[in-house]
């Protein structure tokens, strides 16, 4: 669906060359939502940018469905924008229009008439639960309505792919969850292609399939995202799921609970899928007679699977340890002893 083959873009300014997006290939295939994420100024509003033709790259091509987006011409691209649509994280909605009006204003681009442009106008607001609201003005909604008049907006027009730039980045927990199932649902329903970029793990993990990780202009490391937190290779990516795992309150627990119990050994249980339902912490209480210390634990889902780990510390010998990491290995579990 979109290949973004070996692109760069160098923005010249008076003073510097700035390189922001460096050789950059990806292919994101379509129904896909893809994740960008990195830190502020790793080049992802760039990349994104590049993808429906608000910036050009310097070297490299990019092509979504059939059409190379350097190749067209200014009427082309307009064109293409209206099938690779775009939501911003500050909405970037009229102030002087409705809600149904905002809905309709790329339909008043692209030439509908009136009653079509109020009937898909119609139709997009019940799909993103805005009934009721259609005569409001922006001012009078709350963020995560705006964000759904954004994204109306963006569906008029019947796009393959939506791209979000930092979609919920404004918005409160509780409505970033909503906005994120919304786009979850229109996915579903109309097999959209979603490409994101955000500085928040909790994004990725939450609804896409793979993300790439960006640092200094260049993607790091590309992986399903359950790849992604279960065994992070880049240390940007270990950062990141660090952060979103709150891992360092662990670090600091097992150093205080070693010198408690200076005997003890400190394993890290790790589990996906089914694995993380497991009543693993009884079975081994009652298979191996263990006395068992939980330290911490924690379970995540992401838009398929469960993972999470569980800390614990026992007082064991080395050779019933091997056992239970051979009887740990049987329910999909992975043991690591915490030094
Ligand atoms: N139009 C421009 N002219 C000059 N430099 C630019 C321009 N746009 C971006 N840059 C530079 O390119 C680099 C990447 O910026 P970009 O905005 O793509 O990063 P980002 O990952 O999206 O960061 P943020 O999350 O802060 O938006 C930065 O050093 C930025 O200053």
């Amino acid at each position: 669906m979109i290949d973004i083959l070996k692109v760069s873009k160098i923005f010249e300014t008076k003073s510097q060359k700035i390189e922001a997006v460096k050789d950059v290939s990806l292919t994101i295939d379509k129904g896909e939502i893809f994740g960008i994420i990195g830190y502020s100024g790793a080049g992802k509003s760039t990349l994104i940018r590049l993808l429906n033709g608000l910036e050009l790259p310097t070297s490299g091509e990019i092509i979504i469905g059939d059409d190379s987006i350097g190749a067209l011409s200014k009427k082309e691209l307009r064109k293409k924008r209206q099938k690779v649509s775009m939501i911003f994280q500050h909405f970037n909605l009229l102030w002087s229009r409705t809600v149904k009006e905002n809905i309709m204003m790329p339909l008043e681009i692209a030439g509908l008439k009136k009653e079509e442009r109020e009937k898909r106008a119609d139709e997009l607001i019940d799909l993103v639960g805005l009934r009721g609201r259609e005569h409001n003005y922006p001012s009078e909604l709350s963020g995560g309505q705006k964000q759904r008049v954004g994204i109306a907006r963006a569906l008029s027009n019947r796009p393959e792919v939506l791209l979000c730039d930092e979609a919920t980045s404004a918005l409160d927990p509780e409505t970033t969850e909503e906005v994120l199932n919304l786009l979850l649902e229109i996915r579903e329903t109309l097999g959209l292609t979603i490409v994101l970029i955000t500085h928040e793990m909790e994004v990725i993990r939450k609804i896409c399939d793979r993300a790439a990780v960006m640092e200094d202009g260049r993607v790091v490391e590309v992986a399903p995202v359950l790849k992604l937190f279960q065994n992070p290779e880049h240390g940007v990516t270990k950062r990141f799921v660090r952060d979103d795992i709150d891992d360092e309150d662990t670090e600091l627990q097992i150093e205080s609970i070693k010198k408690t119990f200076p005997n003890a050994t400190i394993l890290k249980l790790g589990f996906v899928g089914t694995g993380a339902r497991a009543p693993i912490v009884s079975m081994l209480v009652k298979k191996f007679d263990l006395d068992i210390n939980i330290l911490s634990g924690n379970i995540k889902n992401t838009n398929e699977e469960s993972y999470g780990h569980l800390y614990i510390a026992v007082n064991i010998t080395e050779e019933l340890l091997y056992a239970v990491i051979d009887e740990l290995s049987k329910e999909n579990v992975k043991v690591e002893v915490a030094q």
